[in-house]
């Protein structure tokens, strides 16, 4: 087949249908943006007056994390690793249920205007600064991936020059904020599945060729946490990601406290599950029916793990003109979605938890000013990102759970620290955090250097029995290669880095509380502190859990 009749090219209707599609949302975004002015109080403002109903805040909740990274990035984990990545679904039901029951409740009682607020409530200044800062650092470099994203796929299809392209993407993401995210997911996959199947000869045909790919990953229950994907990384170590993103992560709290009562805030996490379990099916199948459709033609030069995705949108939906601009549009909002959310969350965070507490005589004006600078200034912090995590070569889906594990993992153990064990104090908070930090950035970089997380991938022809054959060839060669000690902990897998940081901020938290003088339990703010014994012991009668936990009753 020549290469030009693979040459990816917009025609002049994608071209229309995505200036038309973007200018749209544009238009809606600077309609906001402008008669946002009315909206004078942050509170009405950051916090849309705390009256929102369910269905606007689960829609907004699924739009946050789901972004140019998840549609491009999981096609192409199926396509190179099988369908081991949908076992991460089996982690949204413990993902969703805790931060639905114990998270939401602990926090929107306490009437925050910010995530961290909850840190000086239950520790202390200081430790609210941290866990801000924190924050700060890991939506910063999430959003540079974002931004990088879909400029690069733009590039891909346009030959627009790709640095241009993520300058302006990261000029139009800070003017408005859309619905992208699901939508995205849904038109694209669906258009793209039908004619995948298609095209390469009917379902019956797709199945048979991701079955002998060995793409139908089996349930891998092996327990060792070096192995990168298997049903225990997934499931559970899936649980503490989505802890740290529906749970305790700003861009989330921020739309729960934003709800008209606690009862709305729950139901929208409950109103998240099917969507994200939708788009994650959607996004997989598509994985399949791309490696179906190519498998056994070498496509080398365009399969590399960020391009695959929008070449192989592109050339199915090549008969369809105005289909492939439509796809980089819903890319552009699925993007933009996200990292607007990210910009909306890192205003609030920064007026609410660094600046008006140290000038709390700044007159609304200068603040809405200066949260306008700020909007800019993390504009610019984010194109810079944008670059670094271009440098970072990993699939962008990989960068994007590495960096959540190692830095939002701490931040979960910091808020863990806080509302499950009353004894930690300020101290040991801080100490955890510190400890927690340092410990993901250390077995984090340490994977990047010794390279040892690169995954085996399976090979990309169709026949059976040889990639079945040398996939067994190089497990085996694995298993001679078996790293000890230092190297067997950079080999942790990145998705128990949520898990494994909360775990060690919890440890080092209580053992230096306990060393400084642990708190005594009248010590502790008032609703602050989630009951968990009270809860996991409900069989008790009141007067002994009361002897026996003796935890302060949270705010009812
Ligand atoms: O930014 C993205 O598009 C996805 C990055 C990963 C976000 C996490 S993974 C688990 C959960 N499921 C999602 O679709 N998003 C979050
Ligand atoms: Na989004």
């Amino acid at each position: 087949m020549d290469p030009s009749h693979h040459k990816l090219s917009f025609t002049v209707a994608d071209y229309a249908i995505f200036a038309v599609l973007l200018g749209a949302s544009l238009a809606i975004g600077l309609y906001h943006a402008l008669s946002g002015g009315r909206q004078r109080t942050t509170q009405e403002f950051l916090l849309a007056d705390r009256n929102m109903g369910c269905l606007p805040v689960s829609l907004s909740l699924i739009a946050s994390f789901q972004s140019a990274v998840a549609i491009i990035g999981i096609p192409a984990e199926i396509y190179t690793h099988g369908t081991q990545y949908w076992f991460i679904g089996c982690g949204y039901i413990l993902g969703l249920l805790v931060p639905a029951h114990v998270f939401i409740p602990v926090l929107y009682r306490l009437k925050l205007s910010s995530a961290y607020e909850y840190l000086e409530l239950r520790f202390s200044k200081t430790v609210r600064i941290c866990g801000t800062l924190t924050f700060i650092f890991q939506t910063v470099v999430y959003m540079g991936l974002c931004i990088y994203l879909p400029a690069f796929a733009l590039n891909a299809v346009t030959g627009f020059k790709l640095w241009g392209t993520v300058l302006v993407t990261g000029l139009v993401c800070t003017l408005y904020t859309t619905l992208g995210g699901l939508k995205a997911v849904i038109w694209t996959d669906v258009a793209v599945i039908a004619v995948g199947v298609y095209q390469t000869g009917g379902p019956s045909e797709v199945w048979r060729k991701v079955w002998e790919g060995g793409r139908i990953s089996g349930l891998d229950l092996n327990p060792d946490p070096t192995e990168r994907h298997t049903f225990w990384t997934l499931a559970l170590g899936g649980v503490f990601l989505m802890w740290s993103l529906y749970g305790v992560n700003q861009s989330q709290v921020q739309r729960y406290l934003s709800s008209r009562t606690e009862r709305e805030a729950i139901r929208s996490c409950y109103m998240v599950f099917p969507s994200l379990q939708l788009a994650l099916a959607l996004s997989c199948v598509m994985g399949l029916i791309m490696f179906a459709r190519y498998c056994g033609e070498d496509h080398s030069d365009r399969l590399a793990s960020n391009k695959m995705v929008i070449y192989f949108v592109m050339d199915m939906l090549q008969g369809l003109p105005g289909l492939p601009g439509l796809f980089v549009a819903c890319l552009f909002s699925a993007a933009l979605s996200t990292i607007s959310s990210a910009f909306n969350s890192l205003a609030t965070v920064t007026m609410e938890d660094l600046i008006k507490p140290q000038f709390p005589s700044m007159s609304e004006r200068r603040a809405t000013l200066l949260s306008k600078a700020l909007a800019a200034f993390y504009g610019l912090l984010c194109l810079a990102m944008a670059y670094v995590t271009h440098l970072m070569g990993d699939s962008v889906l990989q960068v994007a759970l590495k960096i959540f594990g190692m830095v939002g993992g701490p931040i979960l153990g910091l808020f863990c620290l806080g509302m499950f064990f009353p004894w930690a104090n300020s101290i040991g908070a801080l100490a955890g955090l510190a400890g927690g930090l340092s410990l993901s950035f250390w077995v984090g970089i340490g994977s990047i250097v010794t390279r040892t997380s690169g995954p085996r991938t399976l090979v990309s022809d169709c026949r059976s029995g040889l990639s079945l054959t040398n996939a067994t060839i190089s497990s085996v060669t694995t298993v001679a290669l078996r790293p000890s000690g230092l190297q067997r902990f950079y080999s942790l897998s990145y998705m128990w880095y949520s898990g494994f940081t909360c775990f060690c901020v919890v440890v080092i938290g209580l053992t230096v509380s306990f060393i400084t003088g642990a708190f005594r339990k009248q010590d502790v703010a008032p609703g602050t502190v989630f009951p968990l014994l009270g809860k996991l012991l409900f069989f008790l009668p009141e007067h002994i859990k009361q002897k026996l936990c003796c935890v302060t009753p949270m705010v009812s």
